[in-house]
């Protein structure tokens, strides 16, 4: 053992360091994990399902009288945007007064467990759905949410989700990231040409490394469980 180590204090750093080390991920072992557990039969759209529900779940517990407030979800085409259905949902049940505005089509919809809530949306006349890339709305928002990107960023912010982005950051209200700030990488920390400032930012399963180095971006941050099996890490972490 290195003398250091053998001084109580700088041994209590050392596993201070090596815990914190052990509890934050890459966005690739993320991703792994996220495949593995959907092999194993928990199956991506549960995992979506209880991300959409934990995120709510905090959102509700910060926000008094969520029940009196306009909330306006951004959501993009691929599993980010997936979780902010699920939310409004969610945020429909405790009687918000929800509004969807997808950043695309319908039919351009990446995935099968987006589609399938985007889906259930279509028969709830509670949620106010809007399509395409208008950035005008007949209500203020109290409370907005950003379920644009998330680890699947790449390269700077096209359109329209540039301008959504610069959308959220000028308007003034309560904003939540679902999983990274938008714009934000959620493995280097470093930030494409855009990016949302946001009050709260809730990720799931475990933290990913660059998340926690922008506090000045995610505002308050928390890790959420999904219901992933811990088998799921087996060899991964
Ligand atoms: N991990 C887990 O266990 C769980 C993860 N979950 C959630 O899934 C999220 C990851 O979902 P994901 O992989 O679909 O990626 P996501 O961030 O939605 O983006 C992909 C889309 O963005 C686009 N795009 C990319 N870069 C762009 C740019 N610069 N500018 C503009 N567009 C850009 C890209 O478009 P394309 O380049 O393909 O045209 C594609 O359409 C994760 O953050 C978490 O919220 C939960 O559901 C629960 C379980
Ligand atoms: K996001």
């Amino acid at each position: 053992m290195p003398i250091l180590a053998r001084i109580p204090i700088f041994k209590a750093l050392i596993l201070d360091i090596i815990f914190i080390y052990c509890m934050e991920i890459t966005v690739d072992q993320m991703y792994q994990i996220e495949n593995k557990g959907h092999d194993m039969g928990f199956l991506k759209k549960f995992m979506m399902e209880n991300a959409g529900a934990a995120s709510v779940r905090r959102l509700v517990e910060k926000i008094e009288n969520i029940e009196s407030k306009n909330i306006l979800i951004f959501v993009g085409l691929g599993n980010n945007g997936g979780d902010g259905l699920v939310m409004a949902r969610h945020l429909a049940g405790y009687g918000a007064k929800v509004t969807v505005m997808l950043l695309g089509t319908p039919e351009k919809i990446k995935t099968e467990e987006s589609n399938w809530n985007w889906s259930i949306l279509k028969k709830m006349p509670s949620v106010k759905l809007m399509i395409g890339d208008s950035l005008s709305f007949d209500f203020k928002p109290d409370i907005i949410v950003d379920g644009i990107l998330g680890t699947g960023i790449s390269g700077e912010i096209r359109e329209p989700y540039a301008s959504a982005i610069n959308y959220i950051n000028k308007t003034d209200c309560y904003k939540f990231a679902v999983d990274v700030p938008s714009g934000l990488d959620p493995q280097t920390g470093e930030t494409a040409n855009i990016c949302t400032k946001c009050n709260m930012t809730v990720t799931f399963h475990k933290m990913k490394q660059g998340i926690p180095k922008r506090k000045d971006l995610t505002g308050e941050l928390y890790a959420e469980k999904i219901g992933i099996p811990p088998e799921a890490e087996e060899g991964i972490l």
